[in-house]
């Protein structure tokens, strides 16, 4: 089995057991070179991948000698590794709680900050900095969302992650380790911030 492939199918185990890729929500890829990536093919389990469950995808989403049909949402991943050549692997989940605080905040981003946990994410080094995690409308036209992730990148690049409004979290790191750290690090701040405005210790 590829190596790449093996670590894909142990994040979606872990992703699965933590339940935050239910039916067959989700899609994983992971940076095969400059020009590729290994992407999970769409409508799997992510908590039953197979090696036979991936194949590779140029950066404009297009299958590589494969007559697998790429996750439909490919074009999102293949974005973020032509933004950004440090990132190593996308993990995009759909969680309850990523999906309901991304329906509650009324502006366009969730800002986090006092949570000693937001030094999960590469770079940080205290609780008391501001943490932007912008959400995205969601639609069907992945071409749409991938043209609007530009647009905000172009303005001011993203870091760790995005949220799709109503839809779920892409986290992505340098390489798998740091993308699952992003992952967890970033359910972890969300659960507590849903909690927080339930509590209505803040506003959404
Ligand atoms: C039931 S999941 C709906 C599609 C989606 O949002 C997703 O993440 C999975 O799509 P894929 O084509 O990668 O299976
Ligand atoms: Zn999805």
């Amino acid at each position: 089995m590829s190596e790449l492939a093996r670590m894909l199918i142990d994040a979606g185990r872990w992703i699965d057991q933590q339940g935050w890729c239910p039916a067959t929500g989700g899609n994983f890829s992971i940076r095969n070179d400059e020009h590729s990536a290994l992407v999970t093919a769409s409508g799997r389990h992510k908590g039953a991948l197979t090696e036979q469950d991936f194949l590779l995808v140029d950066m404009d989403g297009n299958a590589i000698d494969s007559s697998l049909k790429p996750s439909a949402e490919t074009l999102l991943h293949t974005a973020l590794y032509t933004l950004d050549p440090q990132i190593g692997a996308v993990l995009h989940t759909h969680s309850v709680t990523a999906t309901v605080l991304s329906r509650v905040i009324s502006g366009d981003a969730v800002n986090l900050s006092g949570f000693e946990m937001q030094k999960s994410l590469a770079g940080n080094t205290t609780h008391d900095d501001l943490i932007k995690i912008y959400a995205f409308d969601n639609t069907q036209d992945m071409q749409a969302l991938a043209t609007s992730v530009n647009d905000v990148w172009a303005q001011n690049p993203l870091q760790w992650g995005l949220l799709v409004k109503g839809h779920g979290l892409y986290a992505w790191g340098k390489d798998i380790n740091e993308a699952r750290r992003h992952l967890e690090g970033l359910e972890f701040l969300f659960a507590c911030q849903l909690e927080l405005i339930r509590l209505g210790k803040i506003d959404g």
